[in-house]
């Protein structure tokens, strides 16, 4: 298993004097265990107990750190191994809860029969009163197909829900957007396209997930083509948008003029070729890529991009680096030239990781952990959501990316994905253009 999904929780117990966690910290960091949250659930007189949240290689890894704590003696020892993540996850991340709180026959007849006969008459009468007497223009479809999950590739739809439901709870807290999950059991353009014709009713907006390319491409030019509610592929065009936000923020910190830059899309899919398509409209000077896959390469071409030989090629020929492949590891550190902007964003595991990079010498480095679309897609729906926008424009996502850099702290690439700025200033801008649009 690769190292940066495999996180555990240890379960450390340690006599209550100072320098105990300082012998166990020690102990992990020596064998290159990584740290993240450490959480005190016990401190007891004779002995205190921590839940320590590590990264580690692999299970053998995880076991040699096990070995070395309990190794330190003095009554140090780990009780458990824990799969938080994993804990995480039971029963599900979310859940349909009511809005209307029902504490009396009265509130039942509001709710429900028969008050709401007359809400469904109003409807009928002018279906617009949708919008503010249903939950409908706050809800959008997270659909997928499950061919194309993170990097893990097609792995099926219902393997592909925790992917769904973390997009569903970042749709509700950065943007109070009711998210739900569909999973198609098809991936034939023919069929989705109509049962999302058939079930877009119940929603204001679509969001298409984690569908590969190229089918993705055709079943988002036709529901953009004949819903009148707005259709965003996040893969594509969230992807895009954030990755514009990075390189621009990327270029004004190195001094780099982008219209001046040659940039490098390693990976032509989903991700890659909205990518390309976004900075090639933003005027790059020129945008090169390779993928292994012809009809990949065949539609780069198509859209005005230059196609090189291999990776060592692009590598060697380009100033900005982006990589959306699904490979781990697939740039080698010999490959980086000194001063590269080099963005990885394979999820969950990178084509290199940043420290790998910046020691091999580029000048920026980041990887899908930090450019993400999170950024993007909560605001980008929350936006058009609020124009009662009828597509999602390029407009729109540009505007959405220059909010992402405006929102940007000197010194960072990206806005921290907990700063609520970042999605209300997505959403505000999206909204604006929207308007200016109609
Ligand atoms: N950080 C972020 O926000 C996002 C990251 N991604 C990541 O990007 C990756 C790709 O996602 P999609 O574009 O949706 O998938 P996709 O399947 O549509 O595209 C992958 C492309 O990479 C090409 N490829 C694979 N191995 C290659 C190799 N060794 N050399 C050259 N080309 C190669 C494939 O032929 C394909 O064209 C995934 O790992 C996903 O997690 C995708 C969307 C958002
Ligand atoms: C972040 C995301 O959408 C992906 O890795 O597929
Ligand atoms: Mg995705």
């Amino acid at each position: 298993m690769s190292d940066i999904q495999f996180i555990r929780n240890l379960i450390i117990e340690t006599p209550s004097v100072p320098g105990n966690f300082a012998k166990v910290a020690a102990a992990i960091g020596e064998l290159k265990g990584d740290i993240g949250d450490i959480q005190t659930i016990k401190v007891g007189t004779l002995s205190t107990i921590r839940d320590i949240s590590i990264q580690c290689q692999s299970e053998e890894h995880l076991h040699t750190i096990v070995q070395a704590i309990n190794a330190i003696g003095n009554g140090i020892h780990v009780h458990a191994v824990t799969d938080d993540v994993l804990q995480a996850h039971e029963g599900g991340k979310i859940q349909m809860k009511s809005r209307f709180e029902i504490r009396s026959l009265g509130d039942l007849r509001r709710a429900y029969t028969p008050g709401v006969a007359n809400v469904c008459k109003v409807i009928q009468e002018d279906p617009e009163q949708a919008k503010y007497f249903t939950g409908i223009s706050n809800t959008v479809a997270i659909v997928t197909d499950g061919t194309a999950i993170l990097g893990l590739g097609n792995i099926g739809p219902v393997a592909g829900m925790p992917v769904m439901e973390g997009k569903s709870v970042l749709f509700d807290q950065f943007a109070g957007i009711s998210g739900i999950p569909i999973l198609l059991n098809t991936s034939d353009p023919d069929e989705v396209v109509a049962t999302v014709k058939h079930i877009h009713q119940s929603f204001g907006g679509i969001l298409l997930e984690d569908i590969g390319s190229p089918h993705c491409f055709e079943i988002e030019e036709r529901l953009k083509a004949e819903l009148d509610i707005p259709v965003m592929h996040d893969d594509q065009h969230g992807t895009a948008v954030v990755t514009l936000a990075s390189v621009l923020n990327a270029c004004k910190q190195t001094d780099v003029e982008l219209s001046q830059s040659v940039v490098g899309q390693i990976g032509l899919g989903a991700a890659g070729l909205a990518i390309s398509r976004m900075l090639m409209a933003y005027g790059v000077k020129e945008m090169c890529g390779v993928d292994r896959n012809p009809d990949a390469i065949e539609r780069m071409k198509k859209h005005g991009g230059t196609i090189l030989n291999s990776i060592e090629e692009l590598m060697e020929t380009c100033d900005i680096v982006i990589a959306t492949t699904g490979v781990e590891g697939l740039i080698k550190p010999e490959m980086v030239r000194e001063g590269q902007i080099i963005l990885a964003l394979s999820n969950p595991n990178a084509e290199i990781k940043p420290e790998v990079a910046l020691k091999a010498g580029a000048a920026y480095a980041a990887d899908g952990r930090q450019v993400n679309n999170v950024l993007g897609f909560p605001g980008i729906f929350r936006g058009a959501l609020n124009a009662q926008a009828k597509e999602i424009t390029y407009p729109m996502l540009i505007g959405a990316a220059l909010a992402i850099v405006d929102s940007t702290k000197p010194g960072d690439l990206v806005p921290h994905p907990l700063d609520p700025n970042v999605h209300a200033n997505v959403a505000i801008a999206v909204e604006r253009i929207a308007n200016e649009g109609k």
